[in-house]
């Protein structure tokens, strides 16, 4: 049995009347890096602060390391971490003195947790250099640690790279890596950008409008992108003895509605063609598919660019 750390059941989530969150029901498994896509307004901030109790769903239930309902979930949190949209960070203390600040106000008795982070998100040579004179990628690597404070088994982050450099990205990356790897880590990322997210998640949730349109892990989002022939006949057997008889290639791959997906011959298409058609299979769909993840994303939503 699959070990969840986070499920929701029909969240939904209503204000001024309009759903910005509706039946939302995600099953979040232990270790794995969950990127949330959306346009703005999408709902993402909702969802996470929903699930880190910061705000209450008007309907659905959720269920936090197996355990549901208000009292038991509240004790739960606990195993949580969280960044949602900014880093709460105060400008004028350096970086050792505002994890020294929130520790203490989230009563954690362990002193030696401050430097064990700051070496953990790279930032324990800052010395008196204050907040407010960070990079941006220092302070979001700043915010991480804060919400590493006590030691969580779900770490939710509110979008941590977005207007980052190709190097902040790339420190992030392998800080949430690193934290997955080493200490088994759940971490569910938000973020609309998505070349850089498809460098650190490895399953999307894909939010529209407040409702989730996919859940795709890596391999089957780069099966989707993975160019091919589609192939739609009224003889979906006899198609696949041609392949392989005839063409010699079982590089294919029969989909539940009995397309098949050839990812051979992509340069001698119209030789495919000649040989199904002399074999007498009516070809009903014949075209080349497969793209990039932004355009994935793309048509999942309904073709709207905004990303
Ligand atoms: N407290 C609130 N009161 C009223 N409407 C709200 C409130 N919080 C969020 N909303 C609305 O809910 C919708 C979803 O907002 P949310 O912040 O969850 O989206 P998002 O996907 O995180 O967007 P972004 O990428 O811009 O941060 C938006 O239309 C927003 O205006």
């Amino acid at each position: 049995m699959k070990d969840y750390v986070l499920k929701t059941s029909n969240l939904t989530k209503t204000y001024n009347s309009t759903n910005v969150l509706q039946d939302v029901s995600v099953s979040l498994e232990a270790g794995k890096i969950y990127g949330l896509i959306g346009q703005n307004g999408a709902g993402k901030s909702t969802f996470m602060r929903i699930a880190a109790g910061l705000v209450f769903p008007t309907k659905g239930d959720i269920e936090l390391f197996g355990k549901c309902g208000e009292r038991d979930l509240q004790a739960e949190r606990k195993r949580l971490g969280c960044m949602i949209e900014y880093p709460s960070l105060i400008p004028y203390m350096t970086a050792l003195e505002n994890l020294t600040y929130h520790r203490v106000i989230r009563g954690i008795p362990r002193t030696s947790i401050e430097n064990e982070l700051l070496e953990l998100v790279g930032l324990k040579d800052t010395g008196k250099k204050k907040a407010k004179n960070f990079s941006l990628g220092m302070k979001q690597r700043l915010g991480i640690a804060i919400a590493l404070l006590g030691d969580p088994e779900l770490l939710i982050l509110d979008e941590p790279i977005n207007g980052l450099d190709p190097l902040g990205v790339v420190e992030i990356r392998n800080l949430l890596n690193k934290l997955c790897e080493e200490r088994n880590m759940t971490i569910l990322i938000s973020s609309h950008n998505l070349p850089e997210l498809y460098q650190v998640a490895t399953n999307y949730i894909i939010i529209h409008h407040g409702i989730i349109k996919k859940t795709i892990n890596q391999t089957e989002l780069e099966e989707n992108c993975k160019h091919h022939i589609l192939i739609g006949c009224d003889q979906p057997e006899k198609l696949v003895s041609v392949l392989e008889m005839q063409l010699g290639t079982s590089n294919y791959k029969v989909m539940p509605d009995k397309t098949v997906k050839l990812y051979d011959y992509l340069d001698d298409k119209e030789l495919v063609a000649r040989t199904i058609f002399d074999n007498g299979i009516v070809i009903t769909n014949y075209c080349i598919q497969g793209d990039t993840l932004e355009n994935y994303f793309i048509s999942v939503i309904g073709g709207d660019r905004n990303v």
